[in-house]
C-alpha cells in the first residue's frame, strides 16, 4: 500500500521577489515564509498590491523567487528553470482561475474535462472514479455537458473538480468566488473544505468574507510583508 505524503502541501521559506522594470524596481515580496498543509485551505489576504498574486505564483511554480526556497510536494522548486517548473505543475499544481470559464475547454464535456486533467497529470482514474467524483460535487446530472450549458458555479465546480483529480499536493486559487453569487460561493467553497478533507492543501487569496469562513489558516500580508 502507498503511504499517503507527509509534509506540507507547499511551503516558501524567507522569499524575497523583486519585479525590475526600465525606471523601477519594487520588492513585492521581502523575507515571507509561509507553509500550507496538505487537507487544509489556508486564505492570503491583504490590500491590493500586498504581494498575494506574487505569493501565489511563486507557490505555484509559475514564477521563481530571487532569493530563499519554495517547496511543493516535498521538492525544491525555486533553482528549476522554466522547463522544470512546468514539469513539477503538471502532476502536483493545480490553478484554479477568477472566471470559471477559464478553467475550462468550450468543446469538452463535463466527464472529458475531468479525464483531461487527470491525464495531464499522469494519474490512473478510471470512469467509475470521475462519476464519483462529480457527484461528490453536486454535477452528476451534468456530467455530459459542455461548459456554455453550464451556471457559473456549476463551471467553478468543475473546476474545482479538476483541479483536484489525479491527487496534486496544492490547489492554488486565486479569488474564485470573485464571479459567483452567494448560492454558488457557498457551494464552491463547500467543495474545496470538503475535497481538502483528502489531502490537498488549498491556497486561496481572497477579499471574500465567505472564503475567509472556510479557512483553517491565514497568511497576512502588507506592503511585501507577513504581518
Ligand atoms: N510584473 C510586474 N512588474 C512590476 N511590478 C509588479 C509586477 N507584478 C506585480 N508588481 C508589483 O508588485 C507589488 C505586489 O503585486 P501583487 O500583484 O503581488 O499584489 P496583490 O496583493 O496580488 O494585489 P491585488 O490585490 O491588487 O491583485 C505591487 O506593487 C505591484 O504593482
Amino acid at each position: 500500500m502507498a503511504l499517503a505524503p507527509t509534509g506540507p502541501a507547499a511551503a516558501c521559506d524567507r522569499v524575497v521577489k523583486t519585479y525590475r522594470t526600465a525606471t523601477e524596481s519594487v520588492t513585492a515580496l521581502a523575507d515571507v515564509s509561509v507553509q500550507v498543509p496538505r487537507g487544509r485551505v489556508t486564505c492570503v489576504v491583504g490590500p491590493s498590491g500586498s504581494g498575494k498574486s506574487s505569493l501565489l505564483r511563486l507557490l505555484a511554480c509559475v514564477d521563481s523567487p530571487d532569493s530563499g526556497s519554495v517547496t511543493v510536494g516535498g521538492e525544491r522548486v525555486d533553482h528549476l528553470g522554466a522547463r522544470g517548473r512546468r514539469r513539477l505543475r503538471r502532476r502536483q499544481v493545480s490553478y484554479l482561475f477568477q472566471r470559471p470559464g477559464d478553467n475550462l475547454l468550450p468543446y469538452l464535456t463535463a466527464v472529458e474535462q475531468v479525464r483531461l486533467a487527470a491525464d495531464l497529470r499522469g494519474a490512473r482514474v478510471d470512469d467509475d472514479q470521475v462519476q464519483q467524483l462529480l457527484a461528490r460535487l453536486g454535477l452528476a446530472h451534468r456530467a455530459d455537458h459542455h461548459p456554455v450549458q453550464l451556471s457559473g458555479g456549476e463551471q467553478q465546480r468543475l473546476a474545482v473538480a479538476c483541479g483536484v483529480v489525479g491527487g496534486p499536493a496544492l490547489v492554488v486559487a486565486d479569488e474564485p468566488t470573485a464571479e459567483l453569487d452567494t448560492a454558488a460561493a457557498v457551494r464552491v467553497l463547500g467543495a474545496m473544505e470538503s475535497l481538502a478533507a483528502d489531502g490537498v492543501g488549498f491556497v486561496v487569496s481572497s477579499h471574500d468574507p465567505r472564503v475567509m469562513a472556510i479557512a483553517d489558516g491565514f497568511v497576512r500580508l502588507d506592503q511585501g510583508r507577513l504581518v
